[in-house]
C-alpha cells in the first residue's frame, strides 16, 4: 500500500478527499495535513484521533453537534451525508416503524436537553436493539463521562472497522483522479 500518494496530496485535495472521515468537521482533516508525511493509513488515523483528543471540552462537544441524529431529521428529510446515510442504514435506522421513529426522536430529544450535544454512537458496530438500549443507558451518565464516552465513538469510526482505505473507495463522488490516483498506488 503506497501511502506516498496520499503524502503528495496538496490540501484541497486531502479535505475533498478525507474531510467527512469525521462527520461534517473538514477542518481536522485540514488540520492534520500539517503533519505529513504519514507512515501509513493506521498513522494518519491516530494522527486524527490525537487531534481530537487534544482538543478542550468546547472543541470535542463541538464535532458532537456537528453530528446528525440517529433516525433523526436529516435521515427522515434525506438530507444525511453519503456516508451518515450508509451507516445509519447498515444499523436498520431506515426500517423503524412509526412507534420506533418516535421513540428514537423521544430519545434524542430528553438526551440533547440534558447534554446539549447530540447522542453520537459508531452505527456501523450496532444495530438497532444496541442503539435503543445505548441510548436509554447513557442518558443516565454525568455530562463529563458522557462527553467522553460519545467521543470515544467518533474515535471507532475513524479507527477500528471502517479503515480510512475503506472511506477512500465508499467516496465516488469526490475528484476522480485523486481518488483514481489514491485507490491505484494505495491498491499495491
Ligand atoms: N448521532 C450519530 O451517532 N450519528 C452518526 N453516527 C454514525 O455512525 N452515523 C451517523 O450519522
Amino acid at each position: 500500500m503506497d501511502i506516498n500518494v496520499v503524502n503528495a496530496l496538496t490540501y484541497e485535495d486531502f479535505v475533498q478527499l478525507f474531510g467527512n472521515v469525521v462527520e461534517r468537521c473538514p477542518l481536522i482533516s485540514a488540520a492534520i495535513w500539517s503533519h505529513r508525511p504519514f507512515k501509513d493509513l493506521e498513522d494518519l488515523e491516530v494522527h486524527i484521533t490525537e487531534f481530537i483528543h487534544s482538543l478542550p471540552d468546547s472543541g470535542k462537544e463541538g464535532i458532537l453537534r456537528c453530528h446528525p441524529d440517529m433516525a433523526g431529521r436529516d435521515l427522515q428529510s434525506g438530507t444525511l451525508t453519503r456516508e451518515s446515510q450508509a451507516e445509519q442504514s447498515q444499523a436498520g435506522m431506515t426500517t423503524l416503524d412509526s412507534a420506533e421513529v418516535l421513540q428514537m426522536y423521544r430519545l434524542n430529544s430528553e438526551y440533547k436537553e440534558r447534554f446539549g450535544f447530540p447522542f453520537v454512537i459508531c452505527a456501523r458496530l450496532n444495530n438497532k436493539a444496541d442503539i435503543v438500549r445505548q441510548l436509554s443507558e447513557r442518558l443516565k451518565n454525568d455530562r463529563a463521562a458522557e462527553r467522553e464516552r460519545a467521543i470515544e465513538e467518533v474515535k471507532k469510526s475513524v479507527a477500528s472497522g471502517y479503515t480510512i482505505l475503506s472511506y477512500l473507495t465508499f467516496k465516488p463522488n469526490c475528484n476522480k483522479l485523486t481518488l483514481q490516483k489514491c485507490l491505484l498506488h494505495l491498491s499495491t
